[in-house]
């Protein structure tokens, strides 16, 4: 069981939103600590909850706990960590200070370490992995929109802290091999940085067999460095991380049939590193292609495309001025 307390939201943006609204919408009890701006779209315009299958929903500000101020965090019994990579040093801090010893700390993050950067600053304390393989955009006015399929995957515990977060709308199911999710998410995410260099709404850019073409060309040089450190990922998707690139290199009308039956995703899907390069944000690149590159160099092998894309997004962010809009040719080193 886990403790019959409010479930904090640490850092409600995109997933954190989306999530704490559709635990709302189900009868729990939902705090999230935020920024003034979000929490200035919801007080204004409520947390509306839409997606890819028509699901609409407006939550009235008044039925959840909004704040900026850490002691929100002070009743729970879950907290959901939801913040970018960069912001996980910080908000575990955060947590130490003001959540109490026995809530669960269950990290909704993308990446491979943030879980063990919780554990490490966070010692003693009931610490789990999960994996959200959807995608959440943030149009504004606070409106959250799910634009792509999937369910919620959690480490397994004695607590079944899965079951007991699932809500309708929101199916959670817990994994003993959460790393080897964790590790399948990564291949997958590699596509953020090219969704986000493309400026192109997902569906659009993966339509393209010349971007889908980057795309699998990363996937096999983040396989061959997982593989070579003896990481076996697992797929989010029933399509298994090896033939993935294959597939990916498939004529157009072939792959799209093929993505139909695999997964729905909505016109206005985009990564969330394209979000990030729009509003200025740091990305979260060094914890994507960074972490291939790093195991590459360890094992001498050559990773020249994620390379440069690190360094095209990094330029991206150090410029400041949103999706650079850059055509497949101009990624390719
Ligand atoms: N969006 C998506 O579709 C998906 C995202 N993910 C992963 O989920 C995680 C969260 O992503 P996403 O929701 O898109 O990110 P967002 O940036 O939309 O949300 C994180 C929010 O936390 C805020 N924040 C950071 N530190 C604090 C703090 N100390 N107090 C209050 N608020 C804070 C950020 O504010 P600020 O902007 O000021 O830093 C931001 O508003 C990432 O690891 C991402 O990769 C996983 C699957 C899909
Ligand atoms: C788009 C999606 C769901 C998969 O790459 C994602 O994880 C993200 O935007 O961060």
């Amino acid at each position: 069981m886990i403790p019959d307390r409010p479930i904090a939201v640490a850092g409600a943006g995109s997933i954190g939103c989306f999530v704490g609204g559709m635990l709302t919408a189900a009868g729990r009890n939902v705090a999230l600590l935020a920024r003034p701006r979000v929490i200035g779209e919801i007080e204004s315009h409520g947390l509306r909850l839409t997606s890819f299958g028509g699901f609409d929903q407006t939550i009235a500000s008044s039925r959840l706990a909004l704040s900026e101020d850490p002691s929100i965090l002070g009743n729970a019994g879950v907290v959901l960590v939801t913040v970018k990579s960069a912001d996980t040093a910080e908000i575990a801090d955060i947590i130490a200070e003001h959540a109490p010893a026995d809530a669960v700390i269950v990290s909704l993050q993308n990446g491979v370490g943030n879980t063990a950067a919780l554990r490490q600053r966070l010692p003693g304390r009931r610490v789990l992995a999960g994996m959200v393989p959807f995608n959440v955009i943030a149009p504004g006015e606070g409106r959250f929109h799910r634009a792509t399929s999937g369910d919620i995957v959690i480490e397994q515990d004695d607590a079944r802290t899965a079951a007991g977060l699932a809500a309708p709308g929101l199916a959670m199911r817990a994994t003993d091999n959460i790393a080897g999710v964790q590790w399948g998410k990564l291949l997958v995410n590699l596509n953020n940085a090219l969704n986000a260099l493309a400026g192109l709404p997902l569906r659009q850019q993966l339509a393209q067999r010349s971007w889908r073409r980057l795309f699998a060309d990363q996937m096999t040089e983040g396989l061959a460095a997982i593989r070579a450190d003896g990481i076996r990922p697992v797929s989010p998707t029933p399509i298994p991380p090896s033939w993935t690139p294959s597939l990916l290199r498939l004529p157009d009308v072939v792959f799209e049939t093929l993505l139909g039956r695999t997964m729905k995703i909505d016109p206005e899907a985009r990564s969330s590193m394209w979000e990030d390069l729009q509003r200025r944000r740091r990305t979260e690149i060094d914890y994507l292609q960074g972490v291939i590159a790093e195991i590459a160099d360890r094992h001498g092998l050559p990773v020249p495309l994620s390379r440069r894309i690190v360094a095209l997004i990094k330029r991206a962010e150090a410029e400041g001025k949103g999706s650079p809009g850059l055509t497949p040719d101009q990624i390719r080193p």
